[in-house]
């Protein structure tokens, strides 16, 4: 794995040397915005109009960021819209690739070989870690944003007019409290299990491990009284804890040595992972061969022989208990 500098790639594993043994995760810095209109975005970015069949998705299916776009775009009807790449699940000395020998479902839109190439295509000179999601505007040529918390906002709202999906899953009275789960499940869970896993300091393991744990036990005190995490309705928050508890026993537990529990060990957070696991057109965004065979092959520091395991066997299919508590699914825009 790399970087680009200058627009010239650099093979280069994360240099946690320079912040005391701490991975230390870079901002994304494509940011403009789409809208109905092509007005600016909520904080005043450079907006695009939403049109059918201008807006490509490149993800990786092993990826919980790029999970998160994925399963907007299925829940928002953006399928037939909003056209997807995957990467092949390997991401080795030049990165993210377009190899459909090893997975990848190629990139018959812009014919690259490597992910790279599509943020030299947006800025020659372009200086930054080359991640996934990215969200490509086939008519300017480039990526208009790659993170991945815009564009669940992005899709939640820009396409309605096209699709008529009047789903919301950030709904305005509920924003106060999706942006603090948020804030703690990003820092704690979703980042923090990246945070212990790719620590190279025994303290700096130990500190972010216990953090994590502590946020999975808030976790689930939370949702012994309340069906999702902002209450009786899903939203974005939910979405965002999904795509790192699908991926906890599978890869986290192991891997990145996130094992004080399993998810499975917790009675509520278990349930509601298969809640949201059989939410309908969800599973078949979960790609556990992708999920499993990217982190355990490609984390070479952590992994040196490339060995992937056998188990966990999930079922996560299993029948859930959540409906013991209110809940009254995703809210429509009034
Ligand atoms: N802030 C970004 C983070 C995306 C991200 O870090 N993706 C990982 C894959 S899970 C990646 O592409 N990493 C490549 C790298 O760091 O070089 C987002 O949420 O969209």
């Amino acid at each position: 794995m790399g970087l680009l500098i200058d627009g010239q790639w650099h093979d280069q594993w994360y240099d946690t040397e320079k912040h005391g043994g701490e991975f230390v995760r870079e901002s994304a810095k494509l940011r403009d915005w789409v809208t109905a209109d092509g007005a600016p975005g909520p904080d005043g970015q450079p907006g695009r109009p939403a049109e059918a069949g201008r807006y490509h998705l490149y993800v990786s299916l092993a990826c919980p960021w790029a999970h998160r776009t994925l399963i907007m775009r299925r829940l928002k009807g953006l399928e037939g819209l909003i056209g997807v790449s995957h990467t092949s699940p390997l991401m080795l000395d030049q990165g993210w690739t377009y190899h459909q020998d090893e997975g990848s479902s190629g990139d018959p839109l812009n014919g690259v070989d490597y992910h790279r190439e599509l943020y030299t295509l947006t800025d020659p000179h372009y200086t930054g870690r080359v991640t996934v999601p990215a969200l490509w505007d086939r008519q300017d040529g480039r990526i208009v944003n790659n993170e991945s918390a815009d564009l669940v906002r992005i899709f939640n709202t820009a396409f309605d007019g096209l699709t008529g999906n009047r789903l919301d899953l950030y709904p305005a009275d509920l924003r106060e409290t999706i942006d603090a789960v948020n804030a703690d499940v990003y820092d704690h869970v979703n980042n923090g299990v990246y945070k212990a896993g790719f620590a190279t300091e025994q303290a700096v393991y130990e500190k972010h491990v216990e953090a994590l744990f502590a946020a999975l036990d808030r976790l689930e005190t939370r949702l012994a009284e309340w069906r999702y995490l902002a209450g009786e309705w899903l939203t974005e928050a939910d979405i965002r804890l999904f795509t790192t508890l699908v991926r906890f026993d599978a890869v986290y537990h192991g891997h990145f040595k996130c094992n004080l529990r399993r998810i499975e060990d917790y009675p509520n957070l278990s349930n509601y992972l298969r809640e949201l696991y059989q939410w309908p057109g969800v599973a078949e965004t979960v790609n556990l061969d992708h999920i499993q065979r990217h982190y355990y092959m490609s984390h070479k520091t952590i992994n040196p022989n490339g060995i992937v395991p056998a188990g966990p066997l999930l079922r996560l299919d299993r029948p859930h208990d959540r409906k013991r508590l209110p809940g009254r699914g995703i809210r429509e825009k009034g």
